[in-house]
């Protein structure tokens, strides 16, 4: 395909989306119905599809709408790309742009543009959570984010896991937020058929979740509970920090936790896997890895950013309160209580731990807020002692 037949695939698959479709769906059944797209081909209109979705309302304002090519347009117009010379109609490249669409992408742009690609009802919410940094995190928040892996220290080293990613045509450079962390450039989409991922050598880990299980303190022999494991990421990662301690994975929905057992026996280490319900007691600690809204992670989903609503925020901040009531009962006495989320909202973050503390009167032994500005994901950790 051209790079224009690519917008052209792009803006059809944002019509999708724009009739409520979700952004992974819509891109895989654009894909069955147009075998002869390379694997390339796809990639690169899936960078189109997420670029726009990440800066939609920016993009709709600078082309002039809510519509596939107005926001391809508008896209194009805000990286400095003159649109027409996509919209040409040749080939299979986007239909010319109409005398409309013309006059829309010339008229002038408000300054703080990237402001405007947070949702409406929840722009007042960050900027006042986000203090100074609000500007520099919206529009780190429109850029891609980069791919981080972690090293798996219970078999290798970073300097090990790199040369091994070398040999198969992988990038990697050491990463200061965490001592396990490498970020990817050159050939960062074949991570998953490298030798070094396959073999366990590292795993797809954000840095910021990297940092934020360094900063837990685990010691062999603990007895250590992933309350909330999902895939088991957090599970993983202390398992790999201390192999001496007894991991367990739990969550609400056993399917999520479905490839841990083979995830684990990869990366070479132990997590024993607890049934719904019943995740067991007494334990040393207790990471609660909290369902959330998302919103440190929107660079990589930026479909949820606009599918969010004030209610279902408002249900994840009673929801995480449950959990962190029910974890509570699991650490033994003198243990401690993890509580994390890949969110930059206050209400699920700090203020959150503020009423636990109030309610439970356990001690706050430290809280950090991680954001893009730092390189990973908005993630937030606060480490409680009981
Ligand atoms: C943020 S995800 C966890 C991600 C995971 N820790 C990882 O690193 O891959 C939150 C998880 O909480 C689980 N969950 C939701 N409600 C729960 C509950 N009441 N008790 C336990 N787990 C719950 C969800 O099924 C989901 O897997």
């Amino acid at each position: 395909m051209t790079p224009a037949a690519r917008y052209a695939a792009a803006i059809d698959i944002l019509d999708r989306i724009q009739t409520g479709e979700v952004a992974e769906r819509a891109l895989t059944n654009w894909a069955r119905g147009h075998r002869f797209a390379g694997s390339k081909d796809r990639a690169a209109i899936r960078d189109h599809v997420f670029d726009v979705s990440r800066c939609k309302a920016s993009a709709a304002l600078a082309g002039g709408g809510q519509q596939g090519r107005t926001l391809v347009a508008g896209l194009l117009r805000l990286q400095g790309t003159d649109p027409a010379t996509v919209f040409t109609g040749e080939g299979f490249a986007p239909d010319p742009l109409s005398d409309e669409e013309r006059a829309a992408l010339s008229e002038p742009l408000p300054d703080a543009i990237a402001q405007l690609d947070w949702p409406d009802w929840l722009r007042d919410q960050l900027a006042a959570d986000l203090g100074s940094d609000f500007d520099a995190i919206s529009e780190a928040m429109r850029a891609r984010a980069p791919v981080f892996l972690r090293v798996n220290l219970a078999k290798t080293d970073r300097a090990e896991a790199i040369a091994a990613l070398a040999k198969d045509g992988i990038e990697a450079f050491p990463h200061p937020l965490a001592e396990t962390a490498l970020e990817l450039g050159e050939g960062a989409r074949r991570i998953q058929q490298a030798a070094a991922y396959t073999d366990g050598l590292v795993e797809l880990q954000d840095a910021a979740s990297q940092a934020a299980i360094a900063s837990v303190p685990i010691a062999a022999g603990q007895r250590v509970l992933d309350y909330c494991a999902g895939g088991g990421g957090k599970a993983l990662a202390l398992a790999a920090a201390c192999p001496e301690a007894q991991i367990a994975a739990h969550d609400i929905d056993a399917g999520r936790m479905r490839d841990l057992p083979v995830r684990a026996k990869r990366a070479g280490t132990k997590v024993a896997v607890r049934a719904p319900g019943d995740p067991g007691t007494g334990y040393d600690l207790v990471v609660v890895d909290a369902p959330c809204s998302g919103s440190g992670t929107w660079r990589r989903t930026p479909d949820a950013k606009w599918r969010l609503s004030a209610a279902r925020l408002a249900e994840l901040v009673t929801l995480q309160s449950e959990i962190l009531d029910v974890a509570l009962d699991l650490v033994a006495p003198g243990g401690r209580l993890v509580y994390m989320t890949c969110s930059l909202l206050s209400v699920e973050n700090g203020a959150q731990i503020a009423d636990f503390v109030t309610r439970h009167g356990c001690e706050l032994v430290s809280q950090r807020q991680f954001t893009p500005l730092s390189g990973g994901d908005g993630f937030f950790v606060a480490q409680l002692q009981l």
